[in-house]
């Protein structure tokens, strides 16, 4: 986004020079025309017998003749393309890549999907507001239609009503107006439908036929939505606008979710509250002289969060060392184990070898400090950017059993547990949550979040289902760490149980250790 920024001035510029230049053919011929006009008025003065003068009737066929050509090329020299062209040539020399259709429906999505996760009124957003504060410039009414439209095309008709509405409001308070009221009303009659009120459908198709009589399809929708009303009750009062989110999007636990992404977070059990301490790790040689600050937030399954466990350059040069290399995240196809681009998981990644640079060899070093877990079979440091909206679903870390196909190119087993580093923390949203356990941690900047994913036994622990939810404000920056079970046999030993769920947090407690 903030490279397009740069591609929006260099357009700005490009525009500027183009109109002087316009303004400079414009001027010559307006001295053409001026000096016509003039010589007209000399003409008229003198009568029909200015022409019987050879010197003039001369200039007259001159002036009608090359002059008009001279005049006509100038006319015709526009200088447009040269300027597209120029623009044209910027963007491929600047590698930025200029955003399109597919792009303005991702962002409007991403507008309806934070709309949705923290609430956010419509007019407000419309009118550039962010829970009270304003963040932006108002939208128009069009700008405020191709939202609507964007739902509309991913068959999201309660936004598609929604947004609509809020259209067809901005548009009648607008001169000069950015829309036809036709267009929007189309669209806003097909939501109604589709939201179960046909009869207010077929009252706003009525209208657009008034509006639009020669409308392509507005005549027959009429008779479309009059067909379906054969039998049924038609008189009256139109019914109310009843208009309902479809959950209907694979996620069983949304509510719980966009809650926790809210900060509304469930009382936590006084039994286990007290099981949550901090204290300051010291357990290894190294730790000695520089400990960890240890944050345990959950015993039970365990979440940790180590504390300043990064500086401000380390992040830096990670996130320096990401960029050119970011790609759009991909997921894992559970069967196929084929990777994917999903709309479930919204942000950029890279993965960075500890080779490539001191900062990452260190902070590699560092995660075996924090964890006392052999880093030997760990993947690379994966490197994420979470732009506008940018999220990532409600998943598990490690393969489930129906994913056969999930890390058996590694050979290194499942991932036994997460470390998550906080490189820069949005202004608001992002937080990444754990549905199941009601816990929301709010990203902080050069902290690291630590979970097991797996039980004793190997078996996956479905209470560490987590998220990260949509970015509202500001840009989010982590890098995971994943720590595989090759390796872990003597730093965290199997259970005997299968199904234990006991955990040994002791791994991470210092009493448990003998310095
Ligand atoms: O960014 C976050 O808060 C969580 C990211 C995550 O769960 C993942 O990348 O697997
Ligand atoms: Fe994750």
């Amino acid at each position: 986004m903030q490279h397009m920024l740069g591609s929006e001035k260099d357009v700005t510029s490009v525009i500027d020079a183009y109109i002087e230049e316009e303004q400079g053919r414009l001027e010559q011929l307006k001295r053409y025309a001026e000096e016509y006009v003039s010589r007209n008025a000399h003409a008229d003065g003198v009568g029909p017998e200015f022409v019987t003068n050879p010197i003039n009737a001369y200039l007259l066929i001159k002036r009608l003749t090359s002059e008009w050509r001279q005049v006509e090329a100038m006319m015709r020299d526009n200088r447009a393309e040269k300027f597209i062209k120029s623009i044209t040539d910027r963007r491929i020399e600047s590698k930025v890549k200029f955003p399109g259709e597919e792009d303005l429906s991702g962002a409007a999505t991403a507008l309806l999907r934070l709309q949705d996760t923290y609430k956010l009124d419509s007019y407000d957003l419309s009118n550039g507001i962010i829970l009270g504060k304003k963040v932006g410039h108002k939208l128009t009414a069009h700008d405020t239609f191709e939202v609507g439209r964007a739902a509309y095309n991913q068959k999201d008709y309660y936004h598609t009503l929604t947004w609509m509405q809020v259209a067809l409001n901005k548009l009648e308070n607008e001169n000069p107006r950015t829309i036809e009221e036709e267009e929007i009303l189309e669209y806003l009659a097909y939501a109604l439908y589709q939201q179960g009120n046909i009869r207010r459908a077929l009252a706003m198709t009525k209208k657009l036929v008034k509006i639009a009589p020669n409308h392509p399809r507005a005549k027959g929708n009429v008779k479309w939505y009059e067909d379906m009303l054969e039998g049924k009750e038609k008189e009256g009062e139109l019914p109310p606008i009843v208009n309902k989110r479809i959950e209907d999007d694979g996620i069983v636990e949304r509510d719980a979710y966009e809650a926790l992404c809210r900060g509304e977070i469930p009382p936590i059990d006084p039994k286990e509250e007290k099981k949550l301490y901090c204290y300051l790790k010291r357990d290894r040689p190294f730790l000695k002289l520089a400990p960890i600050k240890v944050e345990i937030l959950r015993y039970d399954p365990l979440v940790v969060l180590f504390k300043e466990v990064i500086s401000d350059y380390e992040s830096e040069m990670v996130r320096e060392l990401a960029a050119p290399k970011l790609k759009r995240a991909t997921v894992q196809n559970a069967f196929t184990g084929e990777l994917e681009t999903a709309s479930y998981r919204i942000s950029k990644s890279a993965w960075l070898k500890g080779a490539e640079h001191p900062v990452v060899d260190r902070i590699n070093k560092r995660v075996g400090d924090m964890t006392n877990l052999n880093q030997e079979t760990s993947e690379e440091l994966q490197v994420a950017n979470y732009g506008l909206g940018g999220h990532y679903d409600p998943h598990f870390d490690f393969a489930r059993k129906e994913e056969v196909n999930a890390f058996k190119k590694l050979a290194t087993g499942n991932r036994i547990a997460t470390v998550l580093f906080y490189m820069e923390v949005p202004e608001w949203g992002g937080a990444t949550v754990f549905n199941q356990l009601g816990t929301a941690v709010f990203p902080s900047k050069n902290d690291a979040l630590f979970w097991y994913n797996l039980y004793r036994s190997g078996e996956g622990d479905l209470r560490t289902r987590h998220a990260a939810c949509p970015v509202l404000m500001g840009v989010k920056w982590v890098s995971n760490k994943w720590i595989h079970e090759r390796g872990q046999e003597f730093t965290r030993s199997c259970g005997l149980d299968e199904n234990m769920a006991e955990r040994f947090v002791g791994d991470l407690n210092p009493y448990e250790y003998k310095n």
